[in-house]
């Protein structure tokens, strides 16, 4: 079976800068991907290039298939990206941006359809936005907005999720349950790509990772070798020091 993600020897330049080179990885369906590294590492860039919104050189593969050779409807049908803010300015209700998850499944079709309004409505439930749908997105707050943004991707019905900093504005409820609902994803086949700022949040919900400097990837494997290995330490200029931190599990739930 192909990669749900096969990025091969990308190269991003921004201004006269190229500030993603030569990178190379797969991410696979089942399985939650860390993007680690420090600010102005790539993180942002990498992710955007691979959700078509940044050139690049190099090649983004989704299931087999080089995402050059998709047209927009075709890439958005296959891959869903959840941005850390939106540039949404228009005062459109919370229900009719995440109906546009539903755009690529529009195409050529004036009206949505009894499946395109059951998938705007499970994804309000899932994303926690449902108790936000009638109201216009650009008087939310972050952290409501960051779940309608999941909720709009969630509509998409894609399997391949890529969230930049997903949990950056949510509370530790709000975050646990979206880490919950992205394992849940996982088990039921997503394959889901998350730029993590919070190693210990990476630790306990991604299972894979790569750890991005000046663009270049510096070490990839599973999550807790690379949070383990001592090259993390140099990159963030930290020591990894063993102590008991404070801890937060949902009600019911078993320690992991
Ligand atoms: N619009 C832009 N034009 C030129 N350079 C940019 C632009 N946006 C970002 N950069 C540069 O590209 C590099 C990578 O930025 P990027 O946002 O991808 O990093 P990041 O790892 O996501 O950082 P952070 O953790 O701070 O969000 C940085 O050096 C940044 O200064």
């Amino acid at each position: 079976m192909p990669d749900a993600l096969r990025v091969s020897d990308l190269r991003i330049v921004r201004g006269a800068r190229t500030v993603v080179d030569g990178v190379t990885f797969a991410a696979q369906a089942g399985r939650i991907l860390g993007v680690l590294g420090p600010n102005g590492a790539g993180k942002s860039s990498l992710v955007k290039a691979i959700a078509g919104i940044l050139p690049y050189e190099g090649d983004v593969a989704l299931e087999g298939t080089s995402a050059a050779q998709l047209d927009r409807a075709g890439r958005a049908r296959r891959m869903a990206y959840v941005p850390q803010q939106s540039e949404l300015r228009s005062p459109l209700s919370v229900r009719e941006v995440v109906a546009h998850g539903r755009y690529a499944h529009h195409v050529g079709r004036v009206r949505g359809t009894d499946g395109d309004r059951a998938a705007i409505e499970r994804a309000l439930h899932l994303g926690e936005a449902a108790s936000l749908a009638h109201r216009a997105f650009t008087a939310l707050s972050q952290g409501e907005r960051q779940r309608v943004l999941l909720a709009r991707a969630l509509a998409t019905e894609a399997r391949l999720l890529l969230l930049d900093e997903p949990t950056a504005a949510l509370d530790v409820g709000h975050a646990l349950r979206l880490y919950r609902l992205l394992r849940t994803l996982a088990k039921a086949g997503y394959a889901i790509l998350a730029v993590l700022h919070p190693l210990e949040e990476a630790l306990d919900w991604t299972d894979d990772a790569i750890l991005l400097e000046q663009g270049r990837i510096v070490l990839s494997g599973k999550t807790r070798d690379v949070i383990r290995a001592g090259s993390l330490e140099r990159v963030y200029g930290v020591n990894l020091v063993p102590n008991g931190a404070l801890g937060f599990r949902l009600p019911n739930e078993e320690p992991s």
